[in-house]
């Protein structure tokens, strides 16, 4: 028996990684090579590059010394990982244990009203993580990582929303299929089978607060990291091309892009619109700066669009919809299309890379992301294929003339507009424009494939629901 060729070279490779990696963050960071960073999402790129690269080389290495059956058998068993810490974090063990010294067993019990015998087999599955140290016999103390989980902030609201919320989600797959089979409706998914509900996720959400409240942290929190900042948007279009043109922000909740966009292009105007409830709850809120030129109007985007505008913004609105609904979005922006040939959509939101074109460990995490939104409420992160689907499935002359990526940014811009609206490549890429001009090259990629079939059969079943 022996360990695959590659193994001992991919050994050298990571020390290598390691050394070169080191170096940097204490000469580039002043950092003392005995205590590394624990965040590194700040760092910058070519750091975190680098670290992605080493972390992709220890993950191979450790595939390859494990080997198939032995990697298999792991992902299948280490179901205890995310059970014991929703046990943890449902009693609020951390919260319980000093911050120094240490706390014993029957103590830690009584304080978090759980069965002594529960407590401290649990932990001790835990310990094995890294999560809760027994410095002394019978004595639990914190860790680096259990001491995340004792006090509010980001890490606990993420791990809290994961293992509470969507893990019991996730594992209600199985019933989600066999029960809808495909079905793309928002109250046939994992979610419900899991909380036993036949509210969508969103309308749940609205009657546990608690929940609620956590989710709208976390969204607020990732929202507001580098990589889905509002200046992607800002900085990524030729907004100031457009002169003093007017721009409609669909599903515009509170405004901040318009807001951002407003600050940096002055001759700019906007119309957020929203459910009547959000407009209601955020119409007053926006920056006397910017006040004179921002106005809010109440509309169900599954309507027909009643503004007029030179740009139509659907930031982080499609992936949250199904494919025959986010068609119907689409479609509803048609007729202010056609009232300007000027006019265009800009769906700001993830295009998913196509299998095995990104390191895996981004490519999973994006994966996830998908399977998120899938079993809670039937969304969808599309890769250009899906893109294109959708946006012919509205309207057979709507087209994407270009996909701008803004460096960091975690969305692309997806330029819509008709066919016939004369513009197609006449402005230049404020990123990298991978499709640089669209129309023909999309007809004869979508014409006989899988992809073309399922954008007829898309049209057909939105068209039936139409009529
Ligand atoms: C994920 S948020 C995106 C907000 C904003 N565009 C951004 O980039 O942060 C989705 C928004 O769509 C709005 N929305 C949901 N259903 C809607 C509908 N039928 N018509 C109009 N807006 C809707 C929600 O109220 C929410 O503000």
């Amino acid at each position: 028996m022996s360990f695959p060729p590659n193994t001992a070279p991919l050994f050298k490779e990571i020390t290598q990684q390691v050394a070169s990696l080191t170096t940097t963050l204490t000469t580039a960071l002043a950092q003392p090579a005995d205590k590394p960073p624990l965040d590194f999402s700040t760092a910058p790129p070519d750091i975190i590059t680098a670290r992605d690269d080493l972390l992709e080389a220890v993950r191979t290495l450790n595939e390859l010394v494990l080997g198939p059956a032995d990697r298999l058998r792991n992902m299948a068993t280490e179901y205890s990982d995310p059970a014991t810490l929703r046990w943890i974090v449902h009693f609020k063990i951390a919260s319980h244990v000093p911050s120094s010294g240490s706390i014993a067993y029957p103590a830690l019990a009584a304080a978090a009203a759980v069965p002594v015998a529960h407590l401290r087999r649990i932990l001790r599955y835990a310990m094995t993580n890294g999560i809760f140290t027994e410095p002394a016999s019978d004595h639990v103390a914190h860790s680096p990582l259990s001491a995340l989980l004792s006090a509010p902030g980001s890490v606990l609201d993420t791990v809290g929303h994961a293992i509470q919320f969507s893990y019991p989600v996730s594992v209600r797959m199985v019933e989600m299929t066999e029960r809808w089979e495909g079905d793309e409706a928002k109250d046939h998914t994992a979610f419900n089978v899991a909380f036993e509900t036949p509210l969508p996720m969103f309308g749940w959400l609205k009657g546990a607060p608690d929940h609620a409240a956590r989710f709208a942290r976390l969204m607020t929190a990732i929202n507001t990291s580098p990589a889905y900042d509002v200046k992607h948007l800002v900085g990524g279009y030729e907004w100031a091309g457009l002169g003093g043109g007017r721009v409609v922000d669909v599903g515009g909740s509170t405004g901040h892009s318009s807001v951002a966009l407003a600050r940096a292009y002055p001759a700019l105007k906007f119309e957020i619109q929203d459910l009547e409830y959000v407009v209601e709850q955020n119409k007053a809120g926006v920056p006397a700066d910017v006040a004179d030129r921002i106005t809010f109007r109440a509309h169900d985007f599954f309507t027909p669009q009643p503004s007029i505008a030179d740009v139509f913004l659907l930031r982080q609105i499609l992936h949250d919809w199904p494919d025959e609904a986010a068609v119907r979005i689409l479609r509803g922006l048609v007729p202010a299309l056609e009232r300007n040939a000027d006019a265009r959509v800009l769906v700001m939101d993830q295009v998913v890379p196509e299998p095995g074109a990104m390191p895996r460990a981004k490519e999973k995490l994006a994966r996830a992301v998908d399977l998120i939104v899938l079993s809670h409420f039937n969304g969808k992160q599309r890769d250009l294929a899906d893109w294109k689907g959708v946006v012919r499935a509205a309207d057979e002359r709507l087209v994407i003339r270009r996909v701008l990526r803004p460096e960091g940014s975690v969305f692309a811009l997806l330029e819509v507009g008709l066919e016939d609206g004369g513009k197609a490549g006449e402005v230049s890429a404020g990123g990298e424009a991978v499709v640089p001009e669209v129309p023909a090259v999309d007809e004869a990629e979508l014409a006989g494939t899988a992809d073309g079939d399922s954008e007829a059969a898309l049209r057909a079943v939105v068209d039936k629901m139409d009529e």
